[in-house]
């Protein structure tokens, strides 16, 4: 029976996971046979991670609590860049770390990130191999693809797609989408989480596929939360040991711990559908003559062949699953600061008064001339990173830092968190303070915090327009609305406080906060847009 059950699952799998289980004739190789070459292959794979060819010590880092898990159990499941901030102070600005086979390198600090990411950008530009990332279709996103032709091709479209220049092209776009969202917070201001969902999918929706998406449940919008859902849930124990030992992957779904098959199955089925629905509806569109211009119609009418279509699809899916979620965490971030930080949301509406007046909404025009707006903006990006251990990089060779080893294959996790709140950098890096980024004289420093976005080869592409979203949400908001603590039944105030999540973004728990038009000009200016 249980060959039956494995040949009807082997019909999922791939053509190589078949072949792992017969011997070339066809017949059937016994189970037992099966797991004991794979402990002894495992027993293989993971001693020779322990081999050091080179003899140097690794960077310093926590000792192994258990032979085999190496550090499993000192990463803390909830933020855990707490923990490696922590571990900056014990052990440097390189921190070493094993779990199971897998040896991490955490950098701690901006220098060391510039030196290894971009210095030696030949070496540090890969991405981790993540099996369970891989079983679950995930393979198609540009943000993780190995350091090579597939990525190289897609990261040209990218940086074609979202450069300075054409940015300005979808200024547009992310005004009427912005507009969109001051409406809802007027109409519906408890609703504002969703406005804010909202606005981050409409403009990737709009400018890649040229999709309105509808307020409520939309189809596209609804399927790519779920699939990048999926995503976030991948980080359990079952996935954690198969990504840290691949050859688990060749397991039989039905063996105990091969769950994450059963997970990755199901997962695959939506990521299949978000890279494949919505360029089906730009291709019906073309046909029929009603299709608008946006990024999918543009690289579709120049593919040659299946090869580039499949591109097209990956750059097309990746905009959305790498650009919505992480722009949402950064106007979320923003909400909840200006509600906790009534002088500074009082500071920049004094600003945008005297500047641009209060008889019509900010522009991107007057972006240069709102200083503290900007200096907000940034302390934003700074306060709360929207990653905070950015995307891990991945070494493609051995390489050696400070004589200190760092092993081909290596998972690089560039703790942002630590950069942002670094206090020699950041005086009082907790408290929210934009006037940190004024020189002396009053002008802005030149500290972008553009590390924000990642280092190197792989720098985020979607910077420039996730940059200009983010802060046209910013501007506008202050200039329409007051944003600050509710009342409770009673007349109290009810605190703003709220924990923020873990995972690869995080976002503050569900708090409530007042948010009312700043006075009758504004409620119409917003009403007459
Ligand atoms: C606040 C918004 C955003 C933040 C904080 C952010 C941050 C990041 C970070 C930290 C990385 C990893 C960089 C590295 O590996 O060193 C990254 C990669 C990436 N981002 Fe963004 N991002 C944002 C918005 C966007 C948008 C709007 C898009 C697309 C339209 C986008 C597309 C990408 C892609 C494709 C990559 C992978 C690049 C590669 O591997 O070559 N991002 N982003």
């Amino acid at each position: 029976m249980y060959f039956q059950r494995l040949r009807k699952q082997s019909l999922h799998h791939d053509k190589v996971a078949k072949a792992s289980w017969c011997y070339p004739d066809g017949t059937q190789i016994p189970y037992g046979v099966i797991i004991i070459c794979l402990v002894l292959f495992m027993i293989g794979a993971f001693s020779r991670t322990q081999f050091q060819p080179l003899r140097l010590p690794y960077p310093p880092g926590p000792p192994p609590s258990s032979w085999l898990g190496g550090n499993i159990k000192d990463v803390p499941g909830i933020k855990p860049w707490l923990r490696y901030t922590d571990w900056k102070k014990r052990y440097g600005n390189l921190v070493h770390f094993r779990i199971y086979g897998q040896h991490n390198i955490i950098v701690n600090d901006y220098d060391t990130a510039v030196e290894l990411c971009e210095k030696r950008s030949n070496v540090f530009s890969d991405r981790p191999s993540t099996t369970i990332i891989d079983l679950m279709g995930w393979d198609f996103s540009t943000a993780l693809k190995p350091y090579g032709d597939h990525w190289r091709v897609e990261r040209r479209m990218f940086q074609q797609a979202y450069k300075p220049d054409v940015v300005m092209s979808y200024w547009d776009i992310q005004t009427q989408k912005v507009q969109d969202l001051l409406y809802g917070l007027l109409t519906t201001p408890n609703d504002f989480r969703n406005h804010i969902k909202t606005v981050a999918a409409a403009v990737i929706m709009s400018v890649v596929y040229s999709h309105d998406i509808s307020p409520k449940d939309d189809y596209y919008v609804k399927l790519a939360e779920a699939t990048v859902g999926k995503l976030s849930e991948s980080i359990f124990p079952g996935a954690a040991m198969v990504n840290a030992i691949p050859i688990l992957r060749h397991l039989p779904e039905w063996f105990p711990g091969a769950g994450f098959h059963t997970f990755a199955r199901e997962a695959r089925k939506l990521t299949d559908q978000m890279l494949n629905a919505p360029i089906a509806m730009v291709e019906k569109k073309m046909e029929n003559g009603t299709a608008q211009p946006c990024l999918a119609s543009e690289l579709l009418s120049t593919c040659k062949n299946e090869k580039d279509r499949m591109h097209t699809k990956c750059v097309c899916a990746t905009s959305y699953a790498a650009g919505a979620d992480t722009t949402v965490a950064s106007i979320e971030a923003f909400f909840y600061v200006i509600a906790k930080y009534p002088d500074v949301q009082r500071k920049a509406q004094e600003e945008i008064d005297r500047v641009i007046g209060n008889d019509r909404i900010p522009t991107f025009n007057d972006r240069s001339s709102l200083l503290y707006v900007e200096a907000l903006f940034r302390e934003v990006l700074r306060w709360m990173p929207a990653l905070p251990l950015g995307l891990a990089h991945g070494t493609s060779a051995d390489d050696i830092y400070e004589g200190q080893y760092i092993p081909k294959g290596a998972s690089i996790i560039v703790n942002t968190w630590a950069m942002t709140h670094n206090p020699d950098v950041y005086p009082d890096p907790d408290t929210f303070n934009p006037d940190r980024f004024f020189t002396e004289d009053g002008k802005l420093n030149d500290d972008e915090v553009l590390y924000t976005f990642g280092f190197g080869r792989r720098v985020c592409p979607g910077r420039h327009l996730a940059s200009n979203t983010i802060w046209l949400t910013i501007a506008t908001v202050l200039a329409l609305f007051n944003m600050g603590k509710k009342m409770d039944a009673d007349g109290n105030e009810i605190p703003v406080e709220a924990d923020f999540t873990t995972g690869l973004m995080t976002h503050p728990f569900p708090y409530e906060c007042s948010i009312v038009p700043r006075s009758d000009v504004a409620e119409r200016l917003i009403l007459d847009a």
